[in-house]
């Protein structure tokens, strides 16, 4: 005890060793003087010696509302003699705003019941540091949004289908699912008709239509070309048969007579329903979606033809 007094005597009462640990923001808590030494804490020396008796905690009362749980449950285990070692981010109160604080420090001493004596870290701000963070995130996210989006369609793009089909196809038996390939009839046509700018506005012209036929839940991506693909998880056959029926209908309202008289738009499905089941994957259902849509196609074109799978 008489060592552990002594070296808490020259940490705290030293000037010239209190101000080397204050420049690289380290501090230090003396709890057996009832916090009364205390070297380059974020808290005013002032509220310290405001208080009439000691509380140990007092310091989460600076830690912003959202973090505080979480702090006071990292610390609790420290109190607790779980781990000697905190490791915690934050937002801390300082000079009357909040400033992310990255604290690391570890206990050196305790007294004879457990709790921590002596405890030393060293505070960063990490402000910018997380506000940096924050927009490297988002922009990440941002390209990772464009790269699985067509930009000109402003719709998932094939890329989304190979990445993320995992996720809607639930090849568990038991869940179904419709898949529907969509092509648009004669469009190399309609491309030398209308030149390929028009072109380009008819396929945003077909993307509202088929749109307003869509819910929430149902997902359009675009294949490539004037080909895309109607995902529908969770569907029953009813439902896709109804769906298809309605892109049908949608697209052959579409009216170009601002663009050339005597054109008009239709559009061939293939779809295929089922309730797939291991090792079936989402390019079997695919595969199958594009063999109706040839079918429709050969056909006559403007149509639907569709498959039950097992
Ligand atoms: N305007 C425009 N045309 C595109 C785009 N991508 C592909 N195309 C054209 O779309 C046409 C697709 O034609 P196909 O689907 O092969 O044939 P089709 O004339 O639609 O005939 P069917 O599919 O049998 O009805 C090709 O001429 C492509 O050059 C695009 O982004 N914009």
């Amino acid at each position: 005890m008489a060592r552990k007094q002594k070296i808490l005597d020259v940490l705290f009462n030293d000037p010239s060793i209190s101000a080397a640990l204050a420049r690289v923001n380290v501090f230090a808590i003396n709890h057996y003087s009832g916090g009364r030494d205390v070297i380059s804490s974020l808290i005013p020396e002032e509220d310290f010696a405001a208080q009439t008796s000691y509380d140990p905690l007092m310091w989460l009362e600076y830690v912003h509302p959202d973090d505080r749980e979480l702090t006071r449950q990292a610390w609790d285990s420290i109190v607790q003699g779980e781990s000697d070692v905190f490791d915690g981010e934050y937002r801390f109160l300082v000079d009357g705003e909040y400033r992310w604080i990255a604290n690391k420090g570890t206990v050196v001493t305790r007294s004879e019941d457990g709790l921590p004596a002596l405890y030393l870290g060293a505070d960063r701000d990490i402000t910018e540091e997380r506000r940096l963070r924050d927009l490297l995130e988002e922009e990440k996210e941002r390209l990772a949004q464009l790269v699985i989006k067509d930009d000109f369609l402003n719709i998932p793009n094939r890329r989304y289908l190979e990445t993320k089909q995992p996720q809607f196809f639930i090849a568990d038996g038991r869940t179904p699912i419709a898949v529907l390939v969509l092509d648009i009839d004669n469009f190399k046509q309609l491309n030398t008709d209308l030149t390929h700018h028009g072109g380009d506005e008819v396929l945003q012209i077909f993307v509202r239509h088929v749109s307003t036929c869509l819910a929430s839940t149902d997902i359009l991506a675009r294949y490539g070309g004037d080909e895309f693909v109607l995902i529908l998880p969770n569907a029953s056959q009813e439902y896709a048969q109804a769906k298809a029926q309605c892109i049908l209908d949608a697209v052959s309202q579409i009216d170009l007579s601002a663009m050339r008289d005597n054109l008009s738009v239709s559009v061939s499905i293939g779809l295929v329903h089922g309730l797939p089941a291991a090792p079936q994957d989402f390019w079997s259902y695919f595969e199958a979606a594009d063999s109706q849509l040839l079918l429709a196609k050969q056909l006559g074109k403007a149509q639907m033809q569709s498959k039950l799978l097992p």
